[in-house]
């Protein structure tokens, strides 16, 4: 018999692979105790789980390892194994006494019925669309189980990249997702489909978590200790004078708006600066009517606001006004008619811009169809062309800064609703004024305009209006810092 003697490369190689294998036997295993643990927040009673072919498959087997050797009654359903993990897992888990059984749209109907949970295990990030026929009936068997569905990682047949969801796909009452929030889980149809989610952070390597994964979703609390705590002997002149230079014939209500979210968000002074007559929605606003812009700038050259919020309804000047704005060099949030290609790379660290999905189209030269399917990629565009901080509006609104992305939780559908935006450019303006960074302004302005919505929605639901939402301000900011 020849001995097999690797030299040191190969050797290395070999090592490298089986410290791979073990992190990801580690992971499978953690992952598969937390969808266990998730099981038991719902009633007692049988559990039925259903294992694909791959690693979201051997997630499903260790989590029916797990529940068994607790005492939970579990019935496996499984298709053959195509990962080596799912291979090895199938043997544990017959090793501890659980028999496993083959995976049919039949035998999903069979089990389903008695069960008291399904767990969803089929596919997971591996899933390619479109989806092959056997799958595409297993989901719809899922779909009319008539018990609770707890999904691994993803809903099966969701791309996990995708805000759309494609049909068939697993409804889920829950979802265990694993290492990073999946864009599928956070926008559009597709998120519908997840039900309510928990992260659960894996002992893996940061390479192993997929890019498209890696946007933050900050906790209240998180958001919370970001924005400014004031000293008690703090007056007007300490908490940030914002200018809003916005307003045209017609559309005057949309710099009001800012200027009541800038008060609402705690500036100290707001200036509004206008070439037409903007309604005194607030009597504590200080409107300024200029005769022209120039006329504005000449006067406004000797002093300088802490921040400056530019476009709200500004109309054709609106590039030339935001154009000087810049050239100040103070933090500035560039909103609705400020939002022009060619200001694209004229801004400074300081400046946030807060395109929703048609602005950005305009930006980005495309379709807000393709730009509302990629919400993260969007985002990430976004920053990439216009430099320093930007803020794509949406439910849920993403934050994307050199560094990386964030994604702001919560907020209602009832926001859908005209002179929101300018709100926001508000509260953005007023966190500049009171000196957070642009990045902390966006994370933590984003959750406060969301958390006043969906306080507002509490009372007026599908009819809240932007006021609604600025009057909440106070009382979101309490939510989220605590009595201070
Ligand atoms: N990465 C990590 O660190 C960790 C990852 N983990 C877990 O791994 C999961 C990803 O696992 P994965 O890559 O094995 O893929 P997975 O989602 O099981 O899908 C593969 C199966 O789907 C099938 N299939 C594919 N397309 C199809 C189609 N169109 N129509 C029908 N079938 C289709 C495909 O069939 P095949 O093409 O091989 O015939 C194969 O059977 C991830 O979501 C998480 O749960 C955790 O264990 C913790 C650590
Ligand atoms: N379904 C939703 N869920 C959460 N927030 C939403 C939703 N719809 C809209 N919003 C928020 O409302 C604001 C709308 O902004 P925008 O479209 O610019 O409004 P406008 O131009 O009327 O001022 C954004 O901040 C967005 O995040």
């Amino acid at each position: 018999m020849t001995e097999l003697v690797l030299g040191p490369r190969e050797a290395g190689a070999v090592d490298a692979r089986l410290a791979q294998a073990a992190l990801l036997d580690l992971a499978m295993e953690e992952a598969g105790a937390a969808v266990a643990a998730a099981a038991r927040n719902y009633p007692d009673g049988p559990v039925l789980l259903l294992a694909g072919g791959g690693a979201n498959g051997g997630d499903a087997l260790v989590a029916a390892r797990h529940l068994h050797v607790q005492g939970r009654e579990v019935t496996v359903l499984a298709a053959p194994p195509t990962h080596e993990l799912a291979r090895l897992n199938r043997r544990r888990l017959r090793a501890v006494g659980v028999s496993i059984r083959f995976l049919t749209p039949e035998a999903v109907q069979r089990f389903a019925r008695g069960a008291a949970l399904l767990v969803d295990g089929l596919l997971g990030t591996g899933f390619r669309p479109p989806l092959r026929p056997p799958l595409a009936t297993l989901i719809e068997a899922v779909n009319a189980a008539g018990c609770p569905v707890l999904s691994i990682d993803l809903p099966s047949g969701l791309d996990a990249l995708s805000a759309e969801a494609p049909l068939p796909a697993v409804q889920a009452d829950s979802t265990v997702t694993l290492m990073g929030w999946k864009p599928a889980l956070l926008f559009g149809t597709a998120a519908a489909r997840a039900g309510r989610v928990t992260l659960a952070p894996l002992t893996v390597p940061p390479g192993w978590v997929h890019e498209a994964a890696l946007a933050g979703r900050p906790a209240d609390a998180e958001v919370g200790a970001l924005l400014p705590r004031r000293q008690p002997d703090a007056h007007k002149g300490t908490a940030g004078h914002v200018w809003v230079l916005g307003g045209h014939p017609g559309t005057t209500g949309a710099p009001a708006m800012t200027g009541v979210g800038a008060l609402r968000a705690g500036a100290g002074l707001v200036s509004v600066h206008s070439l037409a007559d903007i309604p005194l929605v607030m009597p504590e606003l200080m409107i300024r009517r200029h005769r022209s812009w120039a006329s504005a700038f000449s006067t406004m050259e000797s002093q300088r606001p802490d921040a400056v919020v530019v476009g709200m309804g500004l109309g054709p000047q609106a590039a030339e006004v935001a154009r000087r704005v810049l050239s100040w060099e103070v933090p500035t949030v560039l909103d609705a008619d400020a939002l022009q290609p060619e200001l694209a790379g004229l801004g400074h660290a300081s400046c946030l811009w807060t395109p929703h999905p048609g602005e950005a189209a305009r930006l980005l030269n495309t379709s807000t169809a393709e730009l509302t399917r990629h919400p993260l990629d969007a985002a990430r565009a976004l920053q990439q062309r216009l430099g320093g901080v930007v803020v794509f509006k949406g439910g849920p609104s993403v934050v994307a800064h050199e560094g990386g992305l964030s994604v702001a939780r919560g907020g209602h559908p009832g926001m859908a609703s005209a002179g929101m935006g300018d709100t926001l450019s508000g509260v953005l303006g007023a966190l500049l004024g009171q000196g957070l960074l642009p990045w902390a302004a966006a994370v933590a302005g984003v959750r406060l305009h969301a958390r006043a919505g969906e306080r507002a929605a509490a009372t007026h639901g599908y009819g809240l209006s932007a006021s609604d939402v600025a009057q909440e301000l106070g009382g979101a900011w309490r939510d989220l810092r605590g009595p201070s």
